[in-house]
């Protein structure tokens, strides 16, 4: 019998400075591997992902539907405390703390009541471990994506939430960075935004798709990505595109 999905959003409608972004967004993340949250540019992925850890921007709030979390309800509950149950999340900015160094914003990410991982993290990232002392705005791009992801790592997690993490990386930089996201999905369940179809083939086992602020789609995501035509019409761009290697 396969295990209840880890999260579940249903019928999720959000509101944007009166504006109907999400217009009843339901689906399921499974206990474990990588699920993707596809869809074009503007579509309401990041706000999806934003109602489910209660960071709507102001003048945003969630107006029906419910969010499920490790058989907890968690719609509207405050950030804090959804994060407290055990839900990790890099944010597309990255949102690490420029004028700190590595090890200060990872001993500031350090989750009380939780164990914290250092080996994993310097397992995964050990360039984190040699650079502890650098300040993290003067790390490259792909170096903050590792502190990011890594913040999310040092906690028990039990889901741990990624909002295109490949974004503005140098190809190298991509692979590196899909690597390191394939290896964490061997510890915790991923909810992965990613406009790169390269590393969605790679990492992703199931894909939910999204269009002006409803699921258009949800299934196997190779079995998606393998079919051209359908992966034109749903996401805008041949299966083959990508914006960088994976
Ligand atoms: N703070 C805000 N105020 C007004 N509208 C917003 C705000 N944030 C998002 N929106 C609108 O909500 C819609 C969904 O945006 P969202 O960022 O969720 O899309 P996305 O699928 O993540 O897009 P992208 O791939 O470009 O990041 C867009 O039309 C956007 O303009």
């Amino acid at each position: 019998m396969s295990s209840p999905p880890i999260l579940t959003v249903s019928g999720l409608e959000v509101d944007i400075s009166g504006s109907h972004i999400l217009k009843g967004i339901g689906f399921d993340v499974p206990a474990s591997g990588v699920t993707a949250l596809l869809g074009r540019n503007g579509v309401g992925k990041t706000t999806t992902i934003r109602a489910v850890l209660g960071l709507l921007p102001d003048g945003g709030r969630v107006t029906a539907g419910r969010v499920t979390f490790d058989g907890h309800d968690i719609t509207a509950e405050p950030t804090h405390r959804t994060i407290r149950r055990g839900i990790g999340y890099a944010p597309e900015d990255r949102g690490i703390f420029a004028g700190l160094t590595v090890a200060e914003n990872l001993a500031l990410a350090e989750r009380p009541g939780s164990a914290h991982h250092y080996d994993l993290v310097h397992d995964l990232f050990p360039e984190l471990a040699t650079r502890s002392g650098q300040r993290a705005g003067t790390l490259s791009g792909g170096q903050q994506q590792m502190v990011a992801l890594a913040r999310t790592l040092l906690n028990d997690n039990a889901l741990v939430v990624v909002d295109e993490p490949t974004k503005g990386l140098a190809p190298r930089v991509v692979t590196e960075a899909t690597e390191v996201l394939e290896r964490a999905a061997e510890r915790v369940p991923l909810l992965l935004v990613e406009q790169n179809l390269a590393v969605v083939r790679r990492l992703a086992r199931s894909a939910v798709v999204l269009d002006a602020g409803q699921v258009v789609h949800t299934g196997d995501a190779r079995e998606l990505l393998a079919d051209a035509e359908r992966t034109t019409a749903l996401l805008g761009v041949g299966s083959h595109s990508s914006n960088g290697a994976a």
